[in-house]
């Protein structure tokens, strides 16, 4: 079942050991980050005071809650939809249809929380069990990878990922070896994606805030605007919940450990970071202060925003009469490539925008401490690789057409620098 091209496609994330590597490195940084946070001293680059006793990660409670929690999404997921988009043309010239109710998963999600609450449900304990939560999510990635390793041993070849299937166990494992895992209309990808890892990540920071509330008597100015700015940013993944259809997330990566531990464990229990931080590190923060906070947020979203839906757009009809005036490249598929706009500024603007507003969740942590500023690090690592990624992606697609793109927007990520 292996696909021919598949064994000849390079190895990415440095190979096997690469791979091997970055399984125990992630989960690793990830425990290590929810220690640090709650420590006195919470230095980003010093050892954990302590390592958690056995006990303190496993509960039995914590893994009912999370299979709960799980199952909730995938209710939601299999509830009517407001409309079916179609995803990229797959190797068999098929197309799979995707239900697109995300943002009504958050509304349900929000009114039940809303709903406990209301009822007395304590929020803020949800924060007492982030340790045992994390490590059941790491054992369910896990046992899942394996199991969709196991399905993609019996799926034809038009249905391998085009990395993921180079023979090694433990490079396919990591990366993912089917590209849209199903069983029937269910989208394992596209599903883990967008609904459990980001609804529970601001499910998490509502939790913390409820608990600084319980603590002092009312969150503070920074807890507000770390949980707004996210919210923000979850809100618009789901409300434009088409558009992940074409990241290469989905067109491209297998679903593997890689994507699994990313969706279901290291976005919830790594992207809440800063509102960990401030439960247990109160900052002050002014309201001018605050006011600039917001508008380096605002400029960062409109960014991306602009950027996402720009390409969108274009991708979906040239001739709308938003893109229409746009200057472009054509390429020997077919497909044309945006020259001016957001994409004449720099290859990748999307980026930069989210990276802008990476920098706003920061700051409102202050500058006393490193630990805050983690998630600004790794995504501007994440970005660089993901945009080198893309670049060789395009360069096989588009070809000279691509390397003349390049030539006219010189700069990939930060206009002049990068
Ligand atoms: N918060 C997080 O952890 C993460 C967030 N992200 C965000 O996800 C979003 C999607 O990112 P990602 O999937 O990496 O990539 P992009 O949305 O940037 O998509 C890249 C693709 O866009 C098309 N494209 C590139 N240049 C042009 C052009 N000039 N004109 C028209 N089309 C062009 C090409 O595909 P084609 O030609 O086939 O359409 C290319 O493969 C970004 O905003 C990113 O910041 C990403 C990763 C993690
Ligand atoms: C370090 C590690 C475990 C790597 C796995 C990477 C994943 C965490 C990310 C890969 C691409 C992602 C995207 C989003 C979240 C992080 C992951 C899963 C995303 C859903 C965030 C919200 C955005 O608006 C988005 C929908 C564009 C985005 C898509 C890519």
């Amino acid at each position: 079942t292996m696909a021919p091209q598949g064994s000849r496609a390079p190895l990415e994330f440095g190979g096997p050991l690469g791979a091997a590597a970055l399984m125990l490195l992630l989960p690793a940084t990830m425990f290590h980050l929810l220690l640090v946070a709650r420590s006195g001293p919470a230095r980003l680059l010093g050892l954990p005071p302590h390592l958690p006793a056995p006990a303190a990660l496993w509960s039995p409670g914590a893994l009912l809650l999370w299979l709960t929690w799980l199952g909730l999404q995938a209710a939601f997921y299999l509830l009517p939809a407001r409309k079916m988009a179609e995803g990229q043309e797959l190797k068999d010239q098929s197309r799979l249809r995707y239900p697109i109710n995300g943002f009504q998963a958050l509304v349900l999600t929000a009114l039940l929380v809303g709903l406990g609450v209301w009822a007395g449900l304590p929020l803020g304990m949800l924060t007492e069990m982030l340790l045992p939560l994390a490590w059941v999510a790491t054992l369910t990635a896990f046992i899942f990878s394996l199991l969709l390793y196991l399905k993609a041993l019996m799926a034809p070849a038009s249905a391998l990922a085009p990395g993921g299937n180079s023979g090694n166990p433990v490079y396919d494992f990591f990366l993912g070896r089917e590209l849209n895992p199903r069983f029937g209309s269910f989208d394992c990808k596209y599903f883990c994606e967008l609904r459990p890892g980001l609804i529970g990540w601001v499910l998490i920071n509502l939790a913390l805030l409820a608990q600084e509330a319980e603590l002092r008597g009312r969150p503070s100015l920074a807890m507000w605007l770390v949980n707004g700015f996210q919210l923000l940013y979850v809100g618009d993944a789901l409300w434009h919940e088409e558009a992940v259809l074409t990241t290469m997330d989905i067109t491209h990566d297998g679903f593997g450990f890689m994507l699994a531990f990313g969706d279901l464990a290291w976005v919830p229990f790594t992207y809440s970071l800063q509102a960990q931080f401030l439960l247990y590190h109160p900052q002050p923060l002014e309201l001018p202060t605050a006011s600039v906070i917001c508008l380096v947020n605002a400029v960062g979203y409109y960014i991306f925003r602009g950027a996402n839906s720009q390409k969108n757009t274009f991708r979906k009809n040239p001739s709308d009469p938003r893109v229409a005036g746009l200057e472009t490249i054509s390429t020997a598929t077919g497909r044309q490539l945006l020259v001016s706009g957001w994409w004449g500024m720099v290859r990748h603007p999307n980026y930069l925008g989210d990276l802008i507003m990476a920098l706003a969740w920061s700051l409102p942590c202050g500058v006393s401490h490193l630990l805050p500023y983690f998630y600004l690090l790794y995504f501007t690592a994440l970005l660089v690789h993901r945009e080198a990624r893309d670049e060789q992606q395009c360069l096989q697609k588009y070809g000279l057409a691509w390397r003349e793109y390049c030539r006219r927007v010189p700069y990939r990520i930060v206009p002049y620098i990068y």
